[in-house]
């Protein structure tokens, strides 16, 4: 064991939690040595990875999986019509908040009090992360500043100052059609669930703002704002494209990690005198931990590995928020961003000086939005299946939305599009899926070996419920908006050539007060058939860690300790006991903020 290989603190891996920890750690304690060991590579000062307008660029091209991104892909499920689903994490420095798509939504508060009273994590509440997501934010949109919004973090959030006319138009609709829920001014202040936002000029606090600096048009990453930011502090250390095996234990004590690095994928050991943090996401973690031999009997059995702690939580529980993609024909007149998304090299370079700063209205091509919750008329056309789910779950908290989406300003499917036209989707993407899945290993110590991954999406009905009603209700305003001209064939149900609510082109939209759609029960099966052969993921994994008492299958307790060893805890979004109502990277900084809290009163460090 040399010095070189010995630290106070190992972080193994370095995503949007993991350089939370480690950067704002390393910052208030100059001696502290801290290392990072990250599976990708670099992003400092990467273009993919710094100007925002690459984001949909960089997850469509076809090297995706060389660099920047692990692809994972699940088993396949009846559920989504034998398909195997392919769930891009980040995999570079700085994780999922170097190729997300920079969407600023934030929970709801009862989602945090969810974590601290039904979960019995007690100091997760809301009261207790609210002020460490302030903390961390500068909030720079202006007038509707309200006290959950910060104004002196690293992490700065901005608005577009300019709106595409496809996200205007849709809020028009939307608040002219849909006058019971109405067009909101504040999506993020943790309580707003049930609203239209907001997009037109006069309301001040546009969704979806985004984690775009304000002035310098750069994303806002957590490898830029807590690591690349401390160059010259020679004790943070981040050594990239390592892969952590496992944990090395003396006893039932982390002492260090294993992990292989480079081309010749060269087995190292590294030491950690004080701590070592696993913050891998919620698919690295799980993996670490089985490979280390913490996890369920059989699973470990099944690998070869001899088991050091009985933990039958590790991998289950895996959540996420899927989503579908519905696209419509517009007219030449919408603003769109089809050029940008199907841009070449070159003419994404001659783009991105001007689509990065924060004036630019096409910056992420996703200009409005909405958090829905049904009405009670609504309840009743959801029917028996989403009953039993909305009574225990949804009812006693007004602040959880049940759908988050929007428009956006493209056509994002794989068919063909025709050359010349022009297209606009809407999005929709359930919040708290009522079926969750697993992620365990399958090749032994192999740190590269594809994952037993099951996502379980569309296994409850009442989430096929919940998309079913989504689809009719966001299908209706996107005829009425000037711009539509019909709908685009391969993005939408099959419905019989008999059928009221057939889809085709149109020369137009229909009025505000037109009858809606009906439809059959053959519709909807058409419906139900066309979401299970297109939903996807959000992006948005977590859960595979849980942090709940070990008697309820937990992995960490509130304190982020593995149960059954010392010196170990596991702090990203995988520890997450249950979803959150909106975008996930907001969840992770504040998971990473409070772990790095909780480390600091510990080993009695600064913060
Ligand atoms: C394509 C995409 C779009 C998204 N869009 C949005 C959005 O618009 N808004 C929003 O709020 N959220 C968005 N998210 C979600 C958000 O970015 C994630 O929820 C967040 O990054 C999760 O943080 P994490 O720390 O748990 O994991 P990650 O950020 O994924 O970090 C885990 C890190 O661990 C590394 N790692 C894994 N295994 C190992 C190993 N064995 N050894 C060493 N390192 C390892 C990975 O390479 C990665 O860097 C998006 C995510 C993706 C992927």
């Amino acid at each position: 064991m040399t010095q070189d290989n010995t630290f106070d603190i190992i972080i193994a891996g370095g995503g949007a939690t993991g350089c939370v920890i480690a950067g704002k750690l390393a910052a208030a304690n100059a001696g502290l040595k801290v290392l990072i060991l990250e599976a990708g590579p670099h992003s400092l000062n990467v273009d993919t990875h710094i100007q925002p307008v690459r984001y949909i660029s960089n997850l469509m091209s076809p090297n995706k999986s060389s660099k920047s991104f692990t692809l994972h892909v699940s088993q396949p499920s009846e559920a989504v019509a034998n398909r195997r689903i392919v769930v891009p994490a980040g995999s570079v420095l700085g994780g999922g908040s170097s190729v997300n798509f920079m969407v600023y939504t934030r929970a709801a508060a009862s989602d945090y009090d969810c974590w601290e009273k039904i979960h019995q994590n007690p100091g997760w509440g809301s009261k207790d992360l609210i002020p460490l997501l302030k903390e961390i934010e500068t909030y720079t949109l202006e007038a509707s500043l309200n006290s959950t919004h910060g104004t002196n973090g690293p992490i700065r959030i901005s608005a577009p100052k300019e709106y595409t006319n496809v996200a205007t138009q849709f809020l028009d609709v939307a608040r002219h059609y849909d006058k019971r829920r109405g067009v909101t001014d504040d999506w993020n202040d943790f309580t707003n669930a049930n609203a239209y936002g907001p997009a037109l000029v006069e309301l001040t606090n546009p969704f979806p703002s985004r984690y775009i600096h304000d002035k310098t048009g750069r994303r806002s990453d957590t490898a830029h704002n807590f690591v690349y930011n401390q160059a010259d502090n020679q004790n943070l250390v981040v050594r990239v494209e390592s892969r952590v095996v496992r944990v090395l234990f003396d006893g039932t004590r982390a002492e260090g990690v294993e992990y292989v690095a480079g081309e010749d994928k060269v087995n190292h050991k590294v030491f950690a005198s004080r701590l070592v943090v696993i913050s891998a996401g919620a698919f690295g973690s799980p993996s670490i931990l089985e490979r280390s031999g913490i996890g369920a009997d059989e699973v470990l059995q099944r690998n070869g590995i001899p088991q050091l702690v009985d933990l039958p939580g590790v991998g289950r529980d895996y959540n996420d928020h899927n989503v579908i993609f519905t696209h419509y024909k517009a007219c030449q007149e919408a603003e769109t961003i089809d050029h940008i998304v199907y841009g070449t090299p070159d003419a994404l370079q001659s783009m991105a000086d001007s689509l990065t700063i924060s004036d630019s209205p096409n910056g992420s091509g996703l200009n409005a939005g909405f958090k829905l919750r049904p009405s009670s008329e609504d309840l009743q056309e959801l029917g028996p299946a989403f009953e039993k789910r909305w009574n225990e779950f949804f009812a006693s908290f007004p602040d959880k939305p049940v759908i988050l989406g929007g428009p956006a300003n493209a056509y994002t499917g794989i068919g063909p599009m025709d050359p010349g036209e022009k297209y606009f989707a809407l999005l929709y993407a359930l919040l708290y899926p009522a079926s969750t899945g697993s992620v365990h290993i399958a090749h032994g110590l192999d740190p590269y070996g594809p994952l037993d991954f099951h996502h379980s999406y569309l296994e409850n009905e009442a989430d096929v419920a919940v998309y079913r009603w989504t689809y009719k209700h966001l299908r209706e305003i996107a005829r009425r908006m000037g711009f539509y001209r019909g709908e685009v064939l391969d993005s939408h149900p099959n419905f019989s050539e008999k059928s009221a609510a057939i889809c085709k082109p149109e020369d137009g939209p229909v009025d505000i007060n037109a009858p809606r759609i009906a439809y059959t029960v053959e519709d909807d099966a058409a419906i139900d058939d066309f979401h299970r052969r297109t939903i996807g993921t959000a992006w948005h994994s977590m859960g595979t860690c849980a942090m709940k008492p070990r008697s309820k299958v937990g992995v960490v307790d509130s304190r982020l300790n593995v149960y059954g060893t010392t010196h170990l805890k596991v702090a990203d979004l995988s520890i997450c006991p249950e979803n959150v109502g909106a975008n996930t990277y907001n969840t992770a900084l504040a998971v990473g903020a409070k772990a790095a809290m909780l480390i600091a009163e510990e080993l009695v460090l600064r913060l």
